[in-house]
């Protein structure tokens, strides 16, 4: 059998790989609500339309990812180096069990039989992409159809968009008949306050509709660090008011995700373990770290069952 093997782009940085102990102990039944697998490329082999060639991060890698971090489950997310074939996440997800549950990427066309299969196997959204270093086109009217079509399941619908694009995007958003997630806190310039016009804004349309937040991604978000390495102890400041402002202004309706193995940054790739201490920082009380962790993502993707 002949396999494909890829070639990762130029000056892509693979995930760290001896990961920190975390200092803060996550609660027990605490859930990572936003990682990706990358094939293995040998296995599950990457979009032809693909952005970006990425470094393999199989799902046993993920897993033991979880079990160092004191993660209990996983939220797999479809990366956008796979396109529309979501056999690599789905596989993970099945690996876990009740363990995992998927967010995939589909086409308008999809037939009702494979929504129930991805269904059946996990899957629990669908992502709209709107990056346009990620995607070639986001088609308003396709997208819609795709919305309409995972209703019947319940399902959600994660949207990740650059916060400058929220004004045009919103309206669009609010048309979706479904609850809305939103990656990476929208992609905030964190150079400009918490209380300026433009995170104002995205607060303000939280707070209007159905949408959750995940408070994910301070190390793609920092412009001025440190970065989660060589131990520490509180990176990413210039993030965390950001975060902590979402927390507390919604604290039924975040979540969050370790964002492994962390796509396409270029400056440095943080430590994992150091970025689950930085929880704490965004979610100061146990009450609120449970709702964050635990509660929240239960409620979204495992509704009706104990943590
Ligand atoms: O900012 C990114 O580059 C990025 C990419 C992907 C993906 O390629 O799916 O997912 C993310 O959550 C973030």
């Amino acid at each position: 059998m002949s396999t494909t093997t890829f070639t990762k782009s130029p000056g892509w940085l693979d995930w760290y790989s001896n990961p920190s102990k975390p200092r803060f102990q996550l609660p027990a039944g605490a859930v990572d609500a936003h990682c990706h697998v990358f094939g293995p490329g040998s296995e599950f082999p990457f979009a032809p339309e693909r952005k970006y060639t990425p470094c393999d991060a199989g799902k046993e890698q993920l897993f033991a990812l979880r079990d160092q971090l004191g993660v209990s489950r996983n939220v797999i997310v479809q990366a956008t180096c796979h396109g529309a074939d979501n056999r690599a996440m789905v596989d993970a997800v099945q690996a876990a069990g009740n363990g995992a549950r998927g967010v995939a990427t589909v086409r308008p066309d999809v037939a009702d039989a494979e929504l129930r299969r991805l269904d059946d196997a996990g899957v629990r959204g669908v992502r709209f992409n709107f990056l346009k270093r990620l995607v070639n086109s986001a088609p308003k009217e396709e997208l819609a159809e795709i919305a309409r079509r995972i209703t019947p399941f319940g399902w959600h619908v994660v949207v990740y968009f650059e916060g400058t694009e929220l004004e045009e995007l919103q309206g669009f958003f609010r048309s979706l008949p479904v609850p809305l997630v939103v990656d990476h806190m929208g992609r905030p310039d964190v150079t400009k306050p918490p209380s300026g016009p433009e995170f104002s804004r995205f607060l303000h349309f939280v707070e209007q509709n159905d949408v959750w937040v995940k408070v994910s991604c301070p190390e793609r978000l920092s412009i001025s660090g440190p970065p989660a390495l060589d131990g520490e102890p509180a990176p990413y400041g210039d993030v965390v008011a950001f975060g902590r402002t979402v927390v507390e202004e919604f604290p039924d309706r975040v979540l969050w995700g370790t964002d492994w193995p962390h796509p396409n940054l270029t400056d440095h790739m943080p430590d994992d373990g150091l970025l689950v201490d930085y929880i704490p920082r965004v979610a100061s009380t146990p009450e609120l770290q449970h709702k964050l962790l635990v509660d929240n993502p239960m409620r979204l993707y495992w509704p009706g069952e104990e943590a």
